[in-house]
């Protein structure tokens, strides 16, 4: 309606996300984190966990969302993480966000004790400070939205993360976004099916975008997979890898649904692309 202004779910998690990381800034200073972040081990790397021949998958800890309400009482994040490290995961992501997704940074860190494989801070990162708790609770990549970034700040997040070993996953929606995250320096490319703004999935958006992000970047379908056929569907239209959530941890057998996925991901066509 005329005149009035339109707030976005993204809008309001954002809002959300800045006042919780005040409160945090406060209570601990960025030179605190940065001395932590000095004998913190440097972090794996996650692009070439995501560049293995196949479809990898990206396995992620979630326990509710805006578009689903509660989706799992997720009581033991690193048993959860342990199912999908056995199940042939590439890489664990772990939502730390709180009051939309049930997250934490607690999560992060019962997840990368129990792992070794690559973890992703999956949250709505503003501001460097995120990054720097991202690296001192040892993960290894971070999920960067374009659509909740300008673009100077997309950039400069964009170094900061790979100045500290984090492997950021620029996150686009739209074709516009897709040009801001190259513009951006982006080497790993997240196509969300998701709309963030209306929560609507159409997963025909990975293969509008895909084609958009050069070869020799990593590309990774985000949202709206069930099960091997949806991997198997983006994978038809190059994706490299699949970010799975809802299915996982919803299904009540984590540890061989991502199994499942893993093998169709593996299949000699996959293996042997280019
Ligand atoms: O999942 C949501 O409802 C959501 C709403 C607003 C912002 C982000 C949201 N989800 C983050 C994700 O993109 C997904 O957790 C991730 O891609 C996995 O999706 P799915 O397998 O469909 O759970």
């Amino acid at each position: 309606m005329r005149g009035q202004s339109h707030v976005s779910v993204l809008d309001e998690i954002v809002e959300g996300v800045r006042a919780d990381l005040a409160d945090r800034q406060a209570a601990a200073p960025l030179e605190r984190l940065q001395k932590a972040a000095e004998s913190a081990p440097w972090p794996r790397d996650a692009a070439a966990a995501l560049r293995r021949p196949g479809v990898q998958v990206i396995a992620e800890v979630k326990r509710s969302s805006p578009s689903k309400g509660a989706l799992a009482a997720i009581t033991d994040p690193a048993a959860l993480a342990r199912d999908y490290a056995d199940g042939g995961a590439a890489v664990v992501s772990v939502l730390t966000e709180r009051r939309r997704f049930g997250g934490s940074l607690d999560d992060l860190d019962a997840v990368r004790a129990s792992v070794s494989t690559a973890v992703l801070r999956k949250d709505f990162i503003v501001s460097s400070y995120q990054l720097w708790e991202a690296r001192v609770h040892g993960a290894d990549a971070v999920l960067l939205i374009v659509a909740a970034l300008e673009q100077q700040a997309l950039v400069s997040l964009v170094e900061r993360a790979h100045s500290l070993g984090l492997t950021p996953l620029v996150e686009v929606h739209t074709e516009d976004e897709v040009g801001r995250a190259l513009a951006a320096g982006a080497t790993v490319v997240g196509i969300n099916a998701r709309n963030l703004k209306t929560l609507e999935v159409d997963r025909d958006t990975f293969a509008r975008l895909a084609p958009l992000v050069p070869a020799d970047r990593v590309r990774v379908a985000e949202s709206g997979v069930r099960g091997p056929h949806d991997l198997l569907a983006y994978a038809g239209h190059g994706a490299d890898a699949v970010l799975v959530g809802e299915s996982l941890v919803s299904g009540g057998h984590p540890r061989d649904a991502v199994a499942d996925l893993v093998t169709a991901g593996a299949h000699p066509a996959l293996r042997d692309r280019g």
